[in-house]
């Protein structure tokens, strides 16, 4: 039997690396998703993992896995648990043996993630594992979340730990518990490849919709608001790890002033997340409120450049909306990736051409997507 389970990107609303830090952040998935498929094999001795986005494939022998993870005895664990430094290292041996590209060493820490999740969730079964997504890797859009959530939810759904109704045809939801079960792991996952992640990714594409979320407690929004947001990727390439870092490193230099620039982050969190929750009264409100989502955008962009995330590419994407009274801020760990875009509900699409043909010339890519949709899915396939 194979299953197949699919987890959404997100966007960051208000909050970044603010969140990391025990402050707000507001965030919404987006129905862009990463899709990983996991058939159980009796016919092979190996685990097989194909990364169809980034090129590569890779195969283990179970009894060379069980070798290297000896120290540990039997893996297999029904709880969520951390990979230790010491483990890290003897998956980096794994990945090593199978001549892992220089020029991609920077994706190295989601096949361990993988190996992680695997022989803790599944011990030391056979199987062939493909992940590939809609989400650009690296950009911003918590493609490593949805990685995460999408790996978890297939090992889980195929583990003793999750009893699922396999015979449902189509996508399924998890019920509350596995949900926040796949999160777990998931959060697991994202410590292997963030080192500090605060947890808001692997949430909103657990759960999806829009969700609030400080020190690791995550509150759901009720948004009643259409949001429309163009993103544009600059495709500067990022890592959010060393973002993350780089922001831990300017607070300890500077724990004040950061603290009073964290504080008003997550003020702009709170605004945001009361007024989408605001019921329009009228077309007038509505403008109104949008109005004040730009403005918070702003702000909150200006303190993230103020904290270091922000890069040149990203301020071309602000000042080429600006022209267009448009407000924009940069979603998730910044340095480049992805630049969120407030489309008002009254805009027209002769604006939104221009700006998209404009972006387009600086060699940026735009695209929109639904936001608030469902969180991580699975689907059972009997034919195989
Ligand atoms: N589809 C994918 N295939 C392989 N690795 C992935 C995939 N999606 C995410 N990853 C892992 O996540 C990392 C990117 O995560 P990160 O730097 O947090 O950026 P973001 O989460 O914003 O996309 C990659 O280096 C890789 O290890
Ligand atoms: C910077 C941060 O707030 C978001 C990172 O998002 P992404 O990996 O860049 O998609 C980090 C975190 O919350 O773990
Ligand atoms: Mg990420």
């Amino acid at each position: 039997m194979e299953v197949t389970a699919r987890a959404p990107g997100k966007i960051i609303l208000a909050g970044e690396h603010a969140v990391v830090h025990g402050y707000t952040a507001v965030a919404s998935s987006i129905d862009l998703y990463t899709v990983v498929s996991l058939r159980l094999r009796s016919d092979e001795d190996t685990v097989k993992l194909k990364l169809n986005d980034i090129g590569l494939d890779f195969s283990w022998s179970v009894g060379r896995i069980k070798e290297v993870l000896s120290h540990l005895g039997s893996p297999f664990s029904s709880t969520p648990t951390s990979c230790s430094l010491e483990t890290i290292k003897s998956l980096a041996t794994l990945v090593d043996e199978q001549s892992f590209p220089e020029t991609k060493i920077g994706l190295a820490s989601g096949v361990y993630a993988f190996l992680w999740l695997y022989t803790s969730i599944l011990g030391f079964k056979p199987a062939t594992v493909t992940v590939s997504s809609e989400l650009p890797v690296g950009a911003g859009l918590g493609s490593s979340a949805a990685y995460c959530v999408s790996l978890s939810a297939a090992l889980l759904a195929l583990s003793d730990s999750v009893k699922l109704d396999v015979s449902q045809k189509g996508w399924s939801t998890f019920k509350e518990t596995e949900a926040e079960l796949v999160n777990k792991w998931a959060f697991e996952g994202e410590k292997i490849i963030h080192g500090r992640p605060s947890g808001v990714d692997n949430s909103v594409s657990t759960f999806g919709n829009v969700i609030k979320f400080k020190s690791g407690v995550m509150t759901r929004v009720d948004s009643n608001m259409p949001l429309k947001m163009l993103i544009t990727n600059t495709k500067v390439g990022r890592d959010t790890k060393a973002l993350v870092a780089n922001v831990s490193a300017r607070k300890s230099r500077h724990p004040d002033a950061m603290c009073s620039v964290l504080n008003a982050i997550e003020a702009i969190s709170d605004e945001w997340s009361t007024i989408i929750q605001s019921h329009a009264v009228d077309d007038l409100y509505l403008s109104a409120n949008e109005e004040k989502l730009g403005e918070l955008m702003e702000m909150n962009q200006g303190l993230l450049l103020s904290i270091g995330v922000s890069h040149a590419s990203i301020e071309n994407v602000l000042q080429t909306s600006m022209k267009y009274k448009l407000a924009s801020k940069l979603t998730g760990a910044g340095g480049g990736g992805c630049v969120l875009t407030l489309l008002p509900t009254h805009i027209s699409g002769e604006v939104i051409n221009k700006l998209v043909e404009e972006l387009g010339s600086f060699g940026f890519q735009c695209f929109s997507a639904g936001i608030g949709g469902k969180g991580v899915q699975i689907s059972f396939d009997h034919s195989s």
